[in-house]
């Protein structure tokens, strides 16, 4: 198989980065090692597998040839040196912070985060002594005026689940850098076809694979990518011992059919999210549309510079507030009443009584998530039909 000597673009090595069909007797797609364990040619070697002196495989939950793969592929497309792929995007989360935190240390997030993140910060992290100091990401001088030298970590997601709130990844990273801090970015919303945080400072980037990096709504799974020393530590403390969260061969296969079609996808998703943003704009039920694409949106000039394309996540609030959005929701017919995002079917769903209900009343009205809010994943449907959807349930909801 000819090897190009040339840098290959994404969607060239979203499908064949770090496979030849030829060293797997031609197979095309690369098989599933649905083994949990590994016979040792000796029990000298499985010693040295154990001791790290042989790179073999030993044991399905530290590593396997199909999530290895997996795992060479997010890297190359992140940019990062290694990733470790997890059972779950919180799996992957989790796994970093109890791999890079400890009692004593503070941990400085965004006030907008997914609701089980935002749970886990609050509600597991703090409760073996890792200090949690929320502020407005947004304004990188916040971060600078609450960093202080216990800081370990800086987290945030950009553009932020479920408002759109974006965060200058570049700006952020240098103020924590400047104290010494590691920035770990959730990139799930836009995964590394849109936007590449570790090239723009970042220390670490996590995904729900679950959304569109696998992008049927079949599977879930996380990914960490980052540094080689970081990865390792990450798969041998926080995945190995600290949370078990371990991703099935076959679903990491998944994963990689999904790969093949990202740069397609995400092109498709952003198309239709920004024909969907513009018709909510300009309806006159619609009190307000969170899409970076909008040139009204306070984000539009960071997201320009910082993301390739808007993305393919939607938030918006209608002038009946949450009553009109109940309503809204329950008059779609095409756009499914769900929570994730990133999958092929448009889905629909309200964050303060679903994805954020984890959050007070209170931290939710902080975190700008308005209890009217209504969060719209735009899927890969003939747009046409989409926008027909979105207008029934529009006039119903008046
Ligand atoms: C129901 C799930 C939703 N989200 C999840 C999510 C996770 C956590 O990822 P797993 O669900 O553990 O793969 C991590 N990071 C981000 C930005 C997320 O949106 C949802 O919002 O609809």
């Amino acid at each position: 198989m000819s090897h190009a000597s040339s840098p290959q673009g994404f969607a060239t090595r979203a499908i064949h980065h770090g496979y030849d069909p030829l060293d797997h007797q031609g197979a095309l797609v690369p098989p599933i090692f649905q083994t949990s364990t590994f016979a040792f040619d000796s029990a000298e070697y499985g010693a040295a597998c154990f001791s790290g002196e042989e790179k073999g495989h030993f044991y399905t939950r530290i590593s396997n040839p199909t999530l290895a793969l997996l795992e060479q592929r997010m890297a190359a497309l992140e940019g990062a040196e290694a990733a470790v792929a997890f059972g779950s995007g919180m799996g992957a989360i989790t796994a970093t912070c109890w791999t890079l935190l400890q009692p004593g240390d503070e941990l400085i997030t965004d006030t907008t985060l997914y609701g089980c993140t935002h749970s886990f910060f609050m509600h597991g992290l703090q409760r073996f002594g890792v200090k949690v100091t929320r502020i407005d990401m947004t304004d990188p001088q916040a971060l600078a005026d609450a960093i202080s030298s216990t800081t370990r970590l800086v987290y945030f997601e950009t553009p932020a689940n479920p408002n759109m709130r974006l965060v200058d990844i570049a700006a952020c990273s240098a103020i924590a850098h400047r104290h010494g801090a590691l920035v770990v970015v959730d990139n799930t919303y836009c995964t590394p076809y849109l936007q590449q945080p570790l090239s723009l400072g970042a220390d670490v980037v996590v995904h729900s694979a679950t959304k569109y990096l696998n992008g049927h709504g079949d599977v879930t799974a996380g990914i960490v990518a980052c540094n080689a020393e970081l990865a390792m530590r990450v798969r041998l403390e926080g995945l190995k011992d600290m949370t078990g969260a371990v991703l099935s061969p076959n679903d990491a296969h998944l994963i990689m059919r999904g790969l093949k079609t990202l740069a397609l996808r995400m092109d498709r998703h952003c198309k239709n999210a920004e024909a969907i943003a513009r018709t909510l704009a300009s309806h006159p039920a619609v009190a307000r549309v969170y899409f970076p694409g909008l040139e009204s949106d306070p984000y539009h000039a960071l997201a320009s510079r910082q993301m390739k394309r808007f993305g393919g996540m939607i938030a918006f609030e209608l002038k009946g507030g949450l009553d009109a959005g109940r309503t809204f929701m329950n008059h779609l017919s095409l756009i499914t009443r769900a929570v994730s995002l990133g999958d092929a079917e448009s889905l629909a769903q309200h964050p303060a009584s679903m994805t954020h209900s984890t959050y007070t009343p209170e931290e939710r009205a902080a975190a700008g998530i308005p209890e009217g809010l209504v969060r719209l994943s735009a899927g890969l449907e003939d747009i046409e039909d989409l926008i027909a959807d979105i207008e029934r349930a529009l006039a119903a909801s008046q």
